[in-house]
């Protein structure tokens, strides 16, 4: 039986033999109370990444989503993103419907950045009783749907300052932060300092059981920790969990650039495969978004089934584009593999 190559996404890592230890021995607490000291610390550390004040420990990015909707938006408030953004196309239209805000779409471009500009076109002149007023801007850093695309801390500092000036707050997606720091060879802290909050994913590259983390100011957290509350999100003894991402905080960040280079190493052989279409240069991070010639292979759902059976796992992206996605189990040679099995199958469809 041949192993599968499960390219799907950064979701699939397993917690590491060192966080496996310090899950078992960590101390813990009642963290409704504020009590568990494992928690703290992690809230504590991850804030100080993110240049913010304060963190707090959440079950998920799309939890942590939903959170800075529900503290920064009123009933009947619209919020900016992008067109493209994980919160207005994979998270069950979660800030629309608990939240009660209007979500505004303005463009990505090719990796994943909304302009200014565009921010400043959209922002609401909520002095008309027709308009509702823009409260919040969501950012999105590295971009999922855009192939892992990065800002800046210039594209974040030009949106945050547009933003502020119309009176929104700035919420940053950063679920995968840390790539982007990395690829800019950059603090996270310069990506994060300027949003009004950011939440990042421990359970993704970082390869954590579970969990992300929510930061911004002493008052904001004092409010998202009420929110997290009221959507059932208050722990226990949760410092088992917090444990993993002290670990990963400490050992999983610099090794994303292994990622980031079999992320390109994957590019480079899927655009020598005839059928298959892929933006090499644009390859920023640890995500390959490439498309099928429908011709020439066929349906891309089609696509994925056929690579199952070859033994390679992909991700359906959009239309006839697929998506793959490295971490810390997939390795050069895995790549390769998984390039000479992806050939086969788009030989035998075309
Ligand atoms: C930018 C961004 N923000 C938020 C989330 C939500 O995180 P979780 O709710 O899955 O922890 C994700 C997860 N993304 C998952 C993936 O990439 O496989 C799926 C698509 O939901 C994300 O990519």
């Amino acid at each position: 039986m041949m192993a599968l190559i499960d390219l799907r996404s950064d979701t699939v890592t397993h917690p590491t033999d060192e966080m496996r230890r310090a899950m078992a021995a960590a101390e813990v607490g009642d963290d409704v109370f504020g009590e568990d000291p494992t928690i703290n610390a992690l809230q504590e550390r991850a804030a100080g990444l993110m240049g913010q004040e304060a963190g707090l420990l959440t079950a998920s990015g799309t939890m942590s989503n939903l959170i800075a909707a529900l503290a920064w938006c009123s009933r009947g408030d619209e919020m900016i993103m992008g067109q493209e953004a994980h919160m207005f196309w994979n998270e069950s239209a979660g800030p629309t419907a608990l939240a009660g805000a209007q979500i505004r779409l303005v463009p990505n471009d090719v990796n994943g950045r909304i302009s200014a500009q565009d921010v400043a076109a959209a922002v609401r002149d909520s002095s008309n009783i027709h308009v509702p007023a823009t409260t919040l801007v969501c950012l999105e850093n590295t971009h999922n749907r855009c192939s892992g695309g990065v800002m800046t801390p210039q594209d974040t500092r030009e949106v945050v300052d547009v933003a502020h000036a119309a009176g929104a707050a700035v919420h940053l997606d950063g679920a995968r932060i840390f790539n982007a720091a990395v690829a800019l060879e950059v603090p996270a802290s310069e990506l994060t300092k300027d949003v009004d909050d950011v939440s990042f994913c421990l359970s993704k590259a970082l390869s954590c059981p579970v969990g992300s983390v929510l930061c911004g100011s002493e008052e904001f957290i004092g409010k998202a920790r009420k929110w997290r509350k009221m959507v059932g999100g208050g722990m226990r003894q949760a410092g088992v969990l917090a444990a993993a991402g002290l670990v990963a905080l400490d050992s999983m960040v610099e090794r994303l650039a292994d990622d980031h280079a079999n992320a390109r190493r994957l590019a480079a052989g899927l655009a020598n495969i005839d059928g298959l279409t892929v933006d090499e240069d644009g390859i920023q991070t640890n995500i390959v978004i490439f498309e099928v010639d429908r011709e020439k292979v066929g349906d891309a759902r089609e696509v994925i089934a056929a690579l199952r059976e070859d033994g390679v796992l992909v991700s359906h992206s959009r239309d006839q584009a697929l998506r793959m996605v490295t971490h810390r189990h997939i390795t050069a040679g895995d790549v390769d593999e998984a390039l000479s099995r992806v050939n086969g199958t788009v030989r035998r469809m075309a």
